[in-house]
């Protein structure tokens, strides 16, 4: 974990690329773009997902940063709409720019045009819909396993079921057989398992986004397995050149994630309190 200045409380990353990332944004926000994935990072993590919203800090921090960036950007598993609804980014002063991209980047919503582009779900998405149900009880999964429907995907959740973590292993490998059949694969998360049309992840988002806006400098902030590819995507950056800082919202349910990040606070929480802290050091 990072250490805090007395200053601002802004960490000091631990390591040398994390330093030459942050001192980068610092140096030239202009050229910055800042990427935040939603539940677990921007959302404290519920257990009914219908449920999760925004931390009440989380959005006058991205709206005190992003006037001084090129652009904040959150991506997330959740379809584009439902983020910009339950993070209430539709109508936040100072978030007029902002972008969304959902599904893992497969849709976009800007606040601009204020409409999710999005192309249509494979077919397998609706065969996988008729036989998860029948698959789920044959299973035998425990009460409290729950379908999520995402238009473009399912979403099989434990947390609230008998015993979540059980539950998920017995899922795992049916759930993958499921969705191979179909032409779809499984995004593990935390206590979820999704089956979704392949060929976009957030590493491919991240770093096609980065490259439209042309910037110079990214940082990335995410809580689960989803953002591994993120932060693959922000070393491959940094290797060609492109400064950037990791940031994990820390949880003890995906410790693989802290572990690859240069900076790590706890949770929702202490994601908007970073985005306060840079905020306020670049103002
Ligand atoms: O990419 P993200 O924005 O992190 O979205 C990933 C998945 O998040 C949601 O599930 C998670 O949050 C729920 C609400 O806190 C929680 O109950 C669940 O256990 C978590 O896995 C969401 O429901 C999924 O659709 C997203 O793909």
């Amino acid at each position: 974990m990072g250490s805090h200045s007395q200053q601002d409380s802004l960490p000091t990353p631990r390591n040398d690329a994390g330093r030459r990332g942050l001192e980068a944004i610092i140096a030239h926000p202009g050229q910055a773009v800042i990427g935040l994935d939603f539940d677990g990072t921007l959302a404290p993590i519920v257990p009914d997902p219908e449920q999760a919203r925004a931390h009440p800090d989380a959005v006058p921090a991205m709206s005190a940063l992003a006037p001084h960036v090129r652009s904040v950007a959150v991506i997330t598993g959740r379809p584009a709409d439902v983020a910009v609804r339950y993070g209430g980014f539709g109508d936040a002063p100072g978030l007029e720019h902002l972008v969304v991209l959902g599904h893992y980047g497969a849709e976009r919503w800007d606040a601009v045009s204020r409409t999710v582009q999005a192309p249509a779900p494979p077919p397998g998405v609706a065969a996988v819909r008729t036989e998860l149900p029948g698959l789920l009880e044959a299973l035998g999964a425990s009460r409290g396993t729950w379908i999520e429907e995402k238009g473009r995907a399912l979403a099989v959740h434990t947390r609230r079921a008998e015993d979540p973590e059980a539950t998920l292993e017995v899922l795992r490998a049916p759930l993958a057989e499921l969705a191979a059949r179909h032409g779809l694969i499984v995004e593990p998360g935390r206590l979820v398992l999704e089956l979704r049309p392949p060929g976009m992840d957030k590493g491919v988002a991240l770093t096609e986004y980065v490259r439209e806006v042309g910037a110079g400098a990214v940082l990335y902030c995410g809580d689960d397995l989803g953002d591994l590819p993120a932060f693959g995507a922000v070393e491959k950056l940094r290797g060609e050149g492109v400064p950037g800082l990791l940031v994990c919202s820390g949880s003890s349910e995906v410790p693989e994630l802290a572990g690859r990040a240069d900076v790590v606070v706890d949770g929702p929480a202490g994601v908007a309190g970073f985005l306060t802290a840079l905020a306020a050091r670049l103002g």
